[in-house]
């Protein structure tokens, strides 16, 4: 049944379950892509792809679309919502739930689930409901379950514009492709954000455009010329001053996670002056909080920045800070947020203010911002409810003001294709189709080929295809007859791993040539182009490189792994530098060092360490498969799983045990519990003889001790 929505769009129709649900958010008027987007058939099981501003209400599309199509097949529509960052899914997972409990009022059964990250753990099946999930981890899990991609009904896609993206475009426009090829039935809502060639996206995806620049809160460019650094500082002082008496909230964006944590410092000296009492106090709680989750420098200088109301974000804070941090800022408890472009593209957090402080500035050979980071951030002014329009300062130097008012008056750069530019991506692609069973014939493969972006826009995949199947074939991993694919035993093992060939190649190499042992896997890993090094520092070492990662003592194995990565790779020396410090890192990491003087040793963020050692883990895990696969004697068992927990051989047992993580465990380890057993059989008292163990937890532990040991 149809009813009216009230005010403003009285000839549009809406389902009735649809307005109840808007009723009840208290939205009684839709914003005007909204409307066009009900007009294009919303709610008519159409293909639409929408391409309009931060904030122009496209979640909410989702919700309705996804409501109605639940509604309509009496809860049993399965939902997939693809996010292309990890942050984002708990964002929309909350969103989304609310259409969940509304369906369950109704006497329907979906369900809401949230799947990121470890694709070790892939996606066993499709519920009836919503699934919010990541490309990579959609596209992983087609890999163990090619099945599901039948259990698809609507495939959401969130932030498609990031098909652009150099690092994460490829999978994403792959996972589209590869949806739409093996399930015609599959209906698709794609949201973006305002892009140059949003109906080419939209041709692509057979889906009706809506394209606007409507925002709900209007938005100001204000370019201000600064002869200095000096008086760049002052002049956002200033700004942060005025904007935060008139009661607003302010984002400052810049170029290096360093400096983000110097600026969050220094400006807190200016905020801390014009909070009040209550507000100081919650966020003397809120500082608590930041430093229960982190350790280090860097932990101990956001904590001291929160305390006065702002906070540094980048992804070198571990996710729990990052999410404490946005929380706060929403509910306006922090007053400035200061940030690399990552905050920008991942995370939805607008502000009254936003400074741009960094224009025009050189990194490697790009001038930064580019045109569309600069949009995003721009974009990321006013909040809608709140503002009634949101400021953009951008502070640059004479010579890069004509650039700046370029950016400013022109459109958005146009989304390219990434896919055919990004080998080990496409090779991962490819021999995932043949793997999984999806592709069987070249024929085959190049149906699918046909149906990315690239071919859309008239660029013929043909070459690249066949150049990387031969590739695969001459790798070991594809066997070709007269045009028929298989993919080997240790095709397989590659393509299930989530690996790239390219890094697979390598490891294969790596252990059949020089082993299998934690001193040549551990190099191995980090020097592997699937493990990406965030920024450590390694001059705290005093032996060269390969010695100082081996402890010391120099080794022949790890300098052939060494020569394999540069035969490989080619890499330079910058970069096998601080691969190999990465190595060192996770090496102490596994013997259980504290986190602290890993930390200050490699002059490291908190995130970045906990992210490195879930890639190296998973890396690990594909390695020993691939061993496996390929015959070879794998002589590291513990390792992944020590590279989880961070924690020794010997202690690694007690990490089973509830509420024991890596320090517990080292500090039950040093007092003489050895195994699981040993805590089963201590008592309360005893336990609570280890510093940071009280009453509660070692009940916990006693229970869940005697649980595992049946005692
Ligand atoms: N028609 C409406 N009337 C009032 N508020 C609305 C309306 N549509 C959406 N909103 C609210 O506006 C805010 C932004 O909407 P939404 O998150 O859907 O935008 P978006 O385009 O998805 O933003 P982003 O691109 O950042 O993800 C939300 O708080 C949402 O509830």
């Amino acid at each position: 049944m149809y009813a009216p929505v009230r005010r403003g769009c009285s000839k549009l129709k809406l389902p009735e379950h649809v307005r109840e649900y808007l009723d009840r958010k208290g939205i009684w008027e839709l914003f005007p892509p909204q409307r066009e987007a009900v007009e294009k058939g919303l709610f008519d099981d159409e293909n639409l792809l929408i391409a309009a501003p931060t904030a122009s209400g496209k979640t909410l599309l989702a919700e309705m679309r996804a409501l109605h199509e639940l509604i309509e097949s009496h809860g049993e529509t399965r939902v997939v919502y693809v996010v292309p960052f990890r942050a984002l899914a708990r964002e929309k997972y909350e969103e989304l739930t609310n259409v969940i409990e509304f369906c369950r009022e109704k006497g329907l059964e979906p369900t809401i689930e949230i799947s990121t990250g470890d694709v070790r753990r892939p996606i066993r099946e499709l519920r009836p409901g919503i699934t919010v999930t990541t490309a990579e981890k959609l596209d992983a899990s087609l890999r163990s379950r090619p099945s599901l991609v039948e259990e698809v009904d609507l495939l959401v896609l969130d932030e498609v514009h990031i098909v652009g993206d150099r690092n994460r475009g490829a999978t994403y426009e792959a996972l589209i492709a590869l949806v739409r090829t093996f399930r015609e039935k599959v209906s698709l809502l794609a949201l973006s954000a305002t892009v140059g060639n949003a109906e080419e996206l939209a041709d692509w995806l057979d889906a009706t455009p809506v394209i606007s620049d409507w925002r709900p809160v209007k938005l100001e460019h204000r370019i201000v010329e600064v002869p200095s650094a000096s008086e760049k500082d002052a002049k956002v002082r200033k700004l942060i001053r005025k904007c935060l008496r008139e009661g607003g909230q302010a984002l400052v964006f810049l170029y290096s996670r360093r400096r983000a944590m110097t600026e969050a410092k220094n400006l807190s000296r200016t905020v801390s002056g014009l909070l009040s009492e209550d507000e100081k106090k919650e966020l003397r709680t809120l500082a608590e909080r930041v430093s229960e989750l982190g350790e280090g420098e860097e932990t101990e200088i956001l904590a001291y920045a929160v305390m006065r109301g702002v906070a540094f974000h980048h992804a070198g804070l571990t996710a729990e800070q990052r999410a404490l941090v946005e929380d706060a800022f929403r509910e306006g408890l922090l007053k400035v947020v200061v940030s690399t472009p990552t905050l920008a593209a991942g995370v939805n957090l607008p502000a009254r203010y936003v400074i741009i402080k960094d224009f025009g500035m050189r990194l490697g050979n790009e001038i930064k911002p580019t045109k569309n980071e600069f949009k995003q951030m721009a974009g990321r002014a006013g909040r809608p409810g709140y503002d009634d329009m949101g400021l953009v300062f951008v502070l640059t130097t004479s010579n890069w003001k004509e650039l700046a008012e370029e950016y400013v008056h022109s459109e958005a750069d146009p989304v390219q294709s990434r896919i055919w530019v990004s080998g080990p991506q496409l090779r991962r692609f490819l021999l995932g189709l043949v793997a999984a069973g999806f592709c069987r014939q070249i024929a085959d493969v190049m149906r699918v080929a046909l149906n990315t972006f690239m071919s859309s826009v008239n660029i013929r995949p043909e070459d690249a295809v066949l150049s990387s199947l031969k590739m695969l074939v001459d790798w070991g991993f594809l066997e070709e007859l007269e045009g028929e694919l298989t993919a080997t035993k240790v095709g397989h093992a590659v393509s299930q791993s989530y690996l790239t060939p390219d890094s697979a190649k390598f490891l294969l190499r790596c252990m059949e040539e020089v082993g299998t042992e934690e001193n040549v896997v551990l190099p191995s890993i980090t020097l592997c182009p699937d493990f990406q090094p965030a920024p450590i520092s390694s001059k705290s070492r005093e032996l060269s490189t390969l010695d100082a990662f081996m402890g010391g003592s120099p080794s022949i194995e790890a300098d052939e792994v060494l020569e394999l990565a540069v035969e490989e790779f080619g890499y330079d020396d910058w970069e096998l530098e601080r691969r190999l410090a990465w190595a060192e890192a996770l090496s102490d990491w596994v013997s259980g060092s504290p986190d602290r003087s890993i930390l200050r040793k490699y002059d490291l963020y908190p995130g970045d360490l906990y992210r490195a050692k879930d890639d190296a883990a998973w890396i690990a895990w594909g390695m020993s498969r691939l061993a496996r696969a390929a015959g070879i004697t794998w002589r590291s068992p513990l390792l992944s799983r020590r590279l989880e927990y961070g924690v020794p051989k010997e202690a690694l047992e007690l990490t089973e045990v509830e509420g024991v993580g890596r320090t517990l465990a080292m500090r039950l380890y040093r007092a003489g519990y050895h195994s699981v057993r040993d805590l089963a059989e201590a008592t309360v008292p005893e336990l609570t003889r280890v510093r940071g163990i009280g009453e509660q937890l070692a009940r916990k532990i006693l229970e869940s001790a005697r649980r595992l040991t049946g005692t």
